[in-house]
């Protein structure tokens, strides 16, 4: 883009090779910094450049989100899927929209102590993060960014016109500082009245606020958090979704897990954290569920800092570097017949896990996602008690018979299903 030289890498092993291996030279972004500071999206970490204010972002995601750490929020992300499958059982139809809010509530919960309002849909807090994602997603997009290179006087397109709502940098500017502010403030306030509970912000104002280990740690903290919100709700949903669809196609697959969850934990009770790893079968399904639709198709474009030979080809300083994590899960010497959704793929013959784990649909190197220990934990723990409490079965039409689901599919940085006919029956009172 932009006359810049682009590497794709369709290979697991070079991308870690480059992006792992030789991690000092690739671990930077594109420079983006004027366009970002034209539209006030300065904050967000998976955009900064490899430079201090990136690390100390990291430092803060990756304290509190590291595997020990994210067990203190399990009893969040159990709130938030006993809200999610009661919802389904209201209105199953609705389930598209059910995902979204488990997904945005469970995040909002683990970095803010947010909890779900009996009416989401008046909450400002969580209208703030969405607009903030709206309107961040689209000023991070090629074609936006390409735009207002190209025509920067787009960036005073009144509101009122079409895509002005986007372009219109003002406004983007004030919606981005509500998405980092307003969350933010709230929690802050709740903390000064000791309300607020276990959450990532109060655990990473302990750890660094006065501390002097991350510079003017309090906007770090801010500007991480709000990140995380907008990198971990919609790629959560996306993965549910995902889930979901492969259900509908692949019933002998949902009969599987749903007979090992009844071999394991019986009929009595939901699954819960505690039996993950007596539960082979439904850690398969995850692994294939993140390789077989990866939501982000193409990870987040690294960029090299400076030149470099690799296998005799010349990497310039300043190339974009795009992992291909598509072609890495559809390699098919590893995954054959890679469009089919086969969980065996991650046993062995006797049905324990094996060594192979998706990393990739996480991306690579020091900029992998800091998220990933909390995102597997929310998906596991809601795909696992859908399967206890439903069976997610293809629709019918007016005369009875079977709608095979198809649905479009999103094209941004993130890659899912959009809403598709399907059923939730109930399979427990
Ligand atoms: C299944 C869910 C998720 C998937 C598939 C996913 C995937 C990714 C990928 C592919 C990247 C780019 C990595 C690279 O540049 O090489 C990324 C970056 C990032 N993710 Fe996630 N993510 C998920 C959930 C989350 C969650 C729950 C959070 C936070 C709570 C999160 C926070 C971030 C952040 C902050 C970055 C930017 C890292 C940086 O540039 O240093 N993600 N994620």
């Amino acid at each position: 883009m932009l006359g810049r030289d682009i590497v794709v890498i369709n290979s697991e092993t070079i991308a870690e090779d480059l992006l792992g291996k030789r991690s000092l030279n690739y671990s930077d972004r594109m420079n983006m910094s004027k366009m970002l500071e034209t539209y006030g999206h300065t904050f967000d970490t998976a955009l900064l450049n490899h430079d201090d204010t990136w690390r100390g972002h990291r430092r803060v995601l990756q304290q509190s989100l590291r595997p020990e750490a994210v067990t203190s929020y399990q009893p969040i992300q159990l709130r938030c899927t006993a809200k999610l499958l009661d919802s389904l059982a209201n209105s199953p139809e609705s389930w598209w929209k059910h995902i979204q809010l488990f997904s945005s509530y469970d995040i909002l919960g683990v970095i803010y102590d947010h909890d779900m309002p009996p009416d989401p849909e008046n909450d400002a807090v969580q209208q703030a993060a969405n607009m903030g994602v709206e309107i961040g997603t689209i000023i991070a997009s090629p074609g936006l960014i390409a735009l207002a290179t190209a025509f920067p006087f787009l960036k005073y397109t009144p509101t009122w016109c079409p895509g002005g709502r986007w372009i219109n940098a003002a406004n983007s500017r004030k919606h981005m500082k509500d998405f980092v502010d307003v969350p933010f403030n709230t929690v802050m306030k709740r903390m000064a009245c000791g309300e607020a509970g276990t959450c990532l912000v109060a655990d990473a104002l302990a750890k660094f606020g006065n501390t002097g280990k991350v510079s003017n740690a309090e906007q770090a903290i801010k500007d991480a958090c709000a990140t995380a919100y907008g990198a971990g709700g919609e790629t959560t949903a996306s993965t549910l979704t995902v889930f979901t669809l492969a259900m509908v196609l692949y019933p002998h697959v949902q009969a599987r897990a749903q007979e090992e969850i009844a071999a394991v934990v019986g009929n009595e009770r939901l699954p819960d954290f505690s039996d993950r790893s007596a539960l082979p079968y439904i850690e398969a399904v995850l692994r294939e569920t993140l390789r077989w639709r990866p939501v982000v198709p193409l990870a987040i474009p690294h960029a090299a800092t400076n030149n470099d030979i690799y296998n005799g080809y010349v990497i310039p300083k300043g190339a974009v570097i795009i992992p291909n994590v598509w072609a890495m899960a559809r390699n098919t010497e590893k995954y054959p017949s890679p469009d089919t959704f086969d969980p065996d793929r991650f046993l062995d013959p006797n049905g324990k896990l094996n060594e192979d784990t998706p990393d990739f649909a996480f991306g690579f190197g020091r900029r992998i996602c800091p998220g990933r220990y909390l995102a597997l934990g929310s998906v596991w723990v809601a795909m696992a008690q859908i399967l206890a409490s439903f069976s997610i079965e293809k629709e019918k039409d007016s005369v009875g018979s079977l709608i095979e689901p198809n649905p479009g599919w999103t094209h941004g940085i993130t890659s899912f299903p959009r809403s598709f006919p399907c059923n939730f029956v109930a399979r427990r009172e």
